[in-house]
């Protein structure tokens, strides 16, 4: 694996499309690897690719008052792991070259105002910026991403789609550990008694599918609020539960028949740490 630090040595171990013999996957990452992102890398192997992985904590998509500072960075960690994974470049890009002076441009559509963005004000601007920055820079045939993270999915996919970026997208199901707790690097964060705790998010998410069987929309607030009241019996402090639409990720509404499919989204504080998590709900058929 070579290990990659300027934009000049990203441009120049990287084949051109058109010198490609297997497509070129990207795979994002912030960092503070797990197999989480494993996952990712794996997926793209599989799927015929060659991968090069990026690792950078990207100061545009963090608050102020948000864990940038603090934010694990496990480089040569970083490194084994892709290594043994199989990826073929890393690239660690230097923040100042990468960002540059562009931070001044925002990307917005409706739905990164909401949800994670309504209270992270900013933070799906910074990720559409250096998302879009690494396609221009890599110019991957595929590019692989968590469901994990599903607001943030959905909108890369959307402005690939919608700016026709010549780029393949592709989602890769939630790693969680055994205990059912989703991996994520700031699990780090959660101190013993907490980490024991965190897995009742997604126990409550799986709850909460298993009792899916709206008459009608106000069958699935009351589940929301439910959920909500759950999750603060239980010690979060609960950012949102919403059942949103798969197709428009937009909260789904009196207008949505009963059988409409949908994602339940959450954000959750425990203690310091703030876990995201969701579910896929299939169409209900009463
Ligand atoms: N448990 C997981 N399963 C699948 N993909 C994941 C998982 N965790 C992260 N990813 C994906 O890995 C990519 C890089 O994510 P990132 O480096 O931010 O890791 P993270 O664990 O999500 O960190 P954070 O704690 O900041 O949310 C994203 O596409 C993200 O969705
Ligand atoms: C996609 C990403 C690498 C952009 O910084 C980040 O938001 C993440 O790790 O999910
Ligand atoms: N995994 C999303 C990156 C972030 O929370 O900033």
């Amino acid at each position: 694996m070579e290990i990659l630090t300027s934009l000049a040595d990203l441009k120049k171990a990287l084949p051109t499309p058109e010198r490609r013999q297997r497509p070129l996957a990207l795979v994002p990452t912030m960092g503070a690897l797990h197999d989480g992102h494993r996952a990712l890398v794996r997926k793209a192997l599989e799927e015929g690719g060659e991968v090069v992985a990026s690792v950078f904590v990207n100061p545009l998509q963090f608050g102020p008052q948000e864990d940038f500072d603090r934010y694990p960075r496990t480089r040569e960690e970083d490194i084994r792991l892709l290594e043994a994974t199989g990826a073929s470049w890393a690239f660690f890009p230097d923040a100042a070259e990468l960002v540059g002076d562009s931070s001044g441009f925002t990307i917005s559509h409706p739905v990164a105002g909401l949800y994670c963005g309504a209270h992270r004000p900013g933070h799906f601007s910074g990720v559409l910026f250096i998302v879009s920055k690494l396609f221009h820079l890599t110019r991957p045939d595929r590019a692989y991403f968590g469901k994990k993270d599903r607001q943030q999915l959905f909108l890369i996919d959307r402005m690939v789609r919608e700016f026709a970026f010549p780029v393949d997208v592709r989602g890769v199901d939630t790693v969680r550990e055994e205990d059912g707790l989703a991996m994520s690097s700031r699990n780090r964060y959660l101190d013993p008694e907490e980490r024991q705790h965190a897995p009742e998010l997604y126990r409550l998410l799986t709850i909460a599918r298993e009792r899916y069987a709206p008459r009608n929309h106000a069958d699935r607030l009351d589940l929301a609020s439910l959920l909500v009241g759950d999750m603060k019996e239980r010690g979060f402090r609960p950012e949102y539960v919403v059942f949103v639409h798969p197709e428009t990720f937009l909260p789904l509404s009196a207008e949505d028949p009963p059988e409409t499919p949908a994602i339940l989204i959450t954000a959750a504080w425990l203690g310091k740490t703030r876990l995201i998590d969701n579910i896929d709900i299939p169409a209900f058929h009463g």
